[in-house]
């Protein structure tokens, strides 16, 4: 019989000193994973599909789910007690907790909803966290509260709506993944342990941007689609889901690159991916696993954030492939600086 994820926790606990606050608020994150679950799941008969009518901070087109999720878990994250402030995709600005609610030492980063585009298609979709310390819990939560490299994360995971739900999660310990059994709507743990090979035979990025890449970018994916002709002498297979989150959980079970670097379209820009509440949570389960994930010239959990919607480029999986694309870029800034 797996343990459920409140046995995990208690465990962790006991074991680890993992603080009860924070129990708690992973308690809670678990339990909106599980509405927003079954939400998915009813799709059209819910009545959550298609677009909300309105556009978020990034300027995207909302989806209804998009909102839906966001309801979903800024009102549990807020009634857990843990948190002292929110961040989310969907919000421009800093969530406080309501008056007539209790504080908690945490601060909670989410994308509610990500791979937005997969929605109507009925593809895997997701929920991504990040959990980082309060300086100092004070009822009014401030942007400057939240800007903090992702190396001070307590912990992060991520929720996949696929064909099982699974939520993955790591508290700097390792990683570990739960999937909901839907007949008792308890998460069970399923995976301990979860590592990822340094080496790879699979990519994932966007190559319809790829007139838009930097030369670094350009020429390692030229190098890769060579195959077994080209200096790499292997051949490699490409994916693309257009969801981070099922992209991670692919390279968690059986390795590989996820790739969305910066590009020239828009220099103010650097990357799509938002830092707080995608790239780090992702980079914090990569390293956990054993992976790596940079910016393409620093690791991602060392980037300070100027600001809670910032954007990043984003390398992980696999330690060679990571490092080798890496250091790609340090050749290239080498040779521009000379
Ligand atoms: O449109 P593209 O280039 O395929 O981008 C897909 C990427 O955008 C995202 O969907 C962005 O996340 P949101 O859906 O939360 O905005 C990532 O999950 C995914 O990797
Ligand atoms: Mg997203
Ligand atoms: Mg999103």
């Amino acid at each position: 019989m797996s343990m459920s994820l409140h046995q995990y926790l208690a465990r962790e606990e006991s074991l680890h000193d993992l603080d009860p606050v924070l129990s708690r608020l992973i308690v809670s994150v678990s339990e909106a994973c599980k509405e927003i679950s079954f939400k998915v799941r009813n799709g059209a008969l819910a009545g959550v599909l298609g677009l909300a009518g309105t556009e978020n901070v990034q300027g995207e087109d909302q989806k209804k789910l998009d909102v839906i999720s966001n309801d979903i878990f800024v009102d549990a994250v807020a009634r857990s007690g843990s948190v002292c402030g929110m961040v989310s995709e969907e919000i421009d600005h800093v969530m406080s907790v309501p008056e007539e609610l209790p504080l908690g030492p945490y601060l909670i980063c989410f994308d509610p909803l990500d791979g937005s585009s997969n929605i109507d298609i009925n593809v895997s979709i997701g929920s991504i966290f990040s959990v980082l310390p309060a300086v100092r819990p004070k009822r009014v939560a401030a942007d400057e509260d939240f800007l903090m490299s992702g190396r001070n994360q307590v912990a992060a995971g991520y929720c996949m709506y696929g064909p099982q739900t699974q939520l993955v999660l790591t508290f700097g310990r390792g990683v570990v993944m739960f999937t909901l059994d839907p007949t008792t709507g308890t998460f069970l743990l399923t995976q301990e342990n979860v590592s990822v090979a340094r080496e790879a035979k699979e990519f994932a990025i966007n190559c319809s941007n790829m007139r838009h890449w930097e030369a670094p970018v350009k020429r390692y994916i030229a190098e890769l689609l060579e195959g077994k002709t080209g200096v790499r002498g292997k051949d490699f297979n490409m994916r693309w889901i257009a969801a981070m989150v099922a992209e991670v959980h692919r390279i968690l079970q059986r390795g590989g690159i996820f790739m969305y670097p910066r590009d020239h379209r828009d220099l103010s820009k650097p990357g799509k991916l938002r830092l707080m509440y995608e790239a780090n949570p992702m980079a914090m389960l990569m390293e956990n696993a054993g992976g790596a994930a940079t910016t393409g010239r620093m690791p991602i959990l060392d980037v300070v954030p100027q600001k809670i919607h910032e954007r990043v480029a984003v390398f992980l999986g696999a330690a060679d492939e990571v490092e080798l694309v890496t250091g790609y870029h340090r050749e290239a800034d080498a040779a521009e600086a000379k």
